[in-house]
């Protein structure tokens, strides 16, 4: 383990906001911010149930996963054109290259807009232009990770796999995300074997609300890579033994588990025992228009909360790119950089 200096409480935040570091855990579609939602209404020729901002931003309370998945769910339908995808993404990506993320790998899902008559075509080349556009401009690198919705059967998922095919080029990965409990993960083991005969790298949301039984199946049904949230597995130590040994990444979202009522508070947030018992913990937003913050803002607030180190922000900056999709070359280049600031921050 690399061990860092000591940095001060007063200057800790900043440490953390300079850190370069990647995000691997953000459903664009929980980036879209109310303003932007009611422009493209209005670009649209739509209406929304809320009058103003103000009015829709109070609807934002949530009191467990399912509540806030209905909330989000009618966010989406102001999504029409391949403009409105870049729009939205183009947006994520400048917060994102200013909390300095360096690497992004963006969820998306075609089903819910193939649902309302937005093709996934649509979907993909509105979203994947930004991700060109975000590397030219502004240096960051940013890769695509279709989720599938595990509410839904796994025929569909395959068929919007099928409907991404022309796409693979476009995507790094699959996903599982949407309602958990009572959809197990051992319900997409073949669309999920599809996608790794394909190439792409697998990932799951287990264990967010759901047990660590959801857990153990991802890994061992789905084969995944990485387990988006995971926080329910310090309840079992055997599973938690399973994640040490071999490395497996967990992509923590501290704020959407404060919102989603996972936690009661975030200082009774599990991060520090995760990284405590030698898991591969990263810190992540989620959907951070409806969370309230996005990479940095969960940093700050946990940090802050829970009394993580100097040492604990290296540690989790340095696992997101360990744990990220990108080549072996790239992630030493990120780690260097991040090792640099580590060494000359005063
Ligand atoms: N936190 C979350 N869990 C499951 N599915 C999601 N889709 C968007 N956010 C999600
Ligand atoms: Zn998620």
């Amino acid at each position: 383990m690399t061990l860092v200096k000591p940095v001060s409480a007063e200057r800790l935040p900043d440490l953390l906001k300079r850190m370069p570091k990647a995000e691997l855990h953000m459903h664009i579609e929980g980036s879209l911010e109310p303003e932007l939602m009611f422009a493209l209404t209005a670009r649209n020729g739509l209406s929304l149930p809320y009058a103003d901002v103000a009015a829709l931003k109070r609807a934002y309370v949530f009191g467990n996963l399912q509540a806030f998945l209905d909330v989000y769910h009618a966010g989406t339908l102001v999504l029409r054109t391949e403009q409105d995808f870049y729009d939205m993404a183009w947006a994520y990506l400048q917060r994102a290259a200013a909390d300095r993320v360096l690497h992004t790998e963006i969820f998306f899902d075609t089903q819910t807009h193939t649902g309302h008559g937005v093709s996934a075509d649509t979907v993909i080349n509105g979203l994947h232009r930004a991700c060109v556009d975000v590397q030219q401009q502004l240096g960051v690198s940013a890769s695509l990770i279709l989720c599938f919705l595990r509410h839904l059967s796994e025929e569909e998922a395959s068929e919007a796999l099928e409907q991404a095919m022309p796409h693979l080029d476009k995507l790094v990965g699959v996903g599982l995300a949407s309602s958990e409990l009572g959809h197990p993960p051992e319900k997409f083991t073949r669309v999920f074997a599809k996608a790794r005969s394909l190439g792409l790298h697998l990932v799951a949301h287990a264990g967010e609300e759901g047990p660590p039984a959801y857990i153990w199946a991802a890994l061992d049904a789905l084969k995944v890579e990485r387990i988006d949230h995971g926080v329910q597995a310090m309840k079992d130590p055997a599973l938690v033994a399973r994640l040490a040994r071999d490395k497996v990444p967990l992509t923590v979202c501290p704020l959407s588990n404060l919102k989603l009522r996972v936690f009661p508070s975030l200082a009774q947030h599990n991060l520090g025992a995760m990284l405590q018992a030698g898991l591969v913990a990263t810190v992540n937003s989620d959907d951070p228009a409806y969370f309230g913050g996005y990479i940095n803002e969960n940093f700050a607030q946990t940090f802050a909360a829970l009394g993580l180190t100097a040492q604990n922000a290296f540690q989790l900056a340095s696992n997101s790119f360990e744990a990220s999709f990108i080549d072996a070359s790239a992630k030493r280049a990120y780690q260097d950089q991040l090792a640099e600031l580590f060494e000359t921050f005063e």
